[in-house]
């Protein structure tokens, strides 16, 4: 019906997402592809071994080439993950050398983070 409940605006939760316009991701870069690649024994950390991170540390990754972000206390590098990340590079960016906790839970809180990006985590956050 034109006018009806169904046209009414989203929900306002929706606003922290700026484009919801589809992406196109490129070849070789589907979900499969990426749970092929974290069970390939590469080394998708860009640190030799985990430990206590501190927000000043992680601020200054924040460039597409070495991208971190923290979700839930664990620190990520999401570097190699921007060209397969459903929602498209520009989206996960958003996050990149912050705390991306809210923005991630508001986006799709039922993904889960440590089955997809397990073989990410550089180490956990610490106060400093
Ligand atoms: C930090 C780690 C993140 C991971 C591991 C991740 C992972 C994913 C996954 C697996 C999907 C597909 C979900 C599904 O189809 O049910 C997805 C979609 C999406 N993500 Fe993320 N995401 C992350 C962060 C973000 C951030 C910070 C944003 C930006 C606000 C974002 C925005 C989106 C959007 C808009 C979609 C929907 C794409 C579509 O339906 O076409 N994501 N993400």
């Amino acid at each position: 019906m034109l006018g009806g409940p169904q046209r009414l605006a989203a929900p306002s939760t929706t606003r922290l997402v700026k484009s919801r316009a589809k992406v196109i991701l490129e070849p070789g870069h589907s979900p499969l592809d990426w749970a092929r690649l974290t069970t390939s024994g590469k080394n998708l950390r860009g640190v030799d071994s985990m430990g206590p991170i501190t927000m000043e540390e992680v601020k200054k990754h924040k460039s597409d080439d070495d991208c971190w972000t923290v979700i839930y206390g664990k620190v990520y590098n999401l570097t190699p993950y921007l060209k397969f990340h459903p929602g498209g590079k520009k989206e996960l960016m958003r996050v990149a050398g912050r705390d991306g906790t809210k923005l991630f839970t508001y986006t799709h809180s039922w993904v889960n983070i440590d089955s997809l990006m397990g073989e990410c985590i550089v180490g956990y956050l610490v106060p400093s």
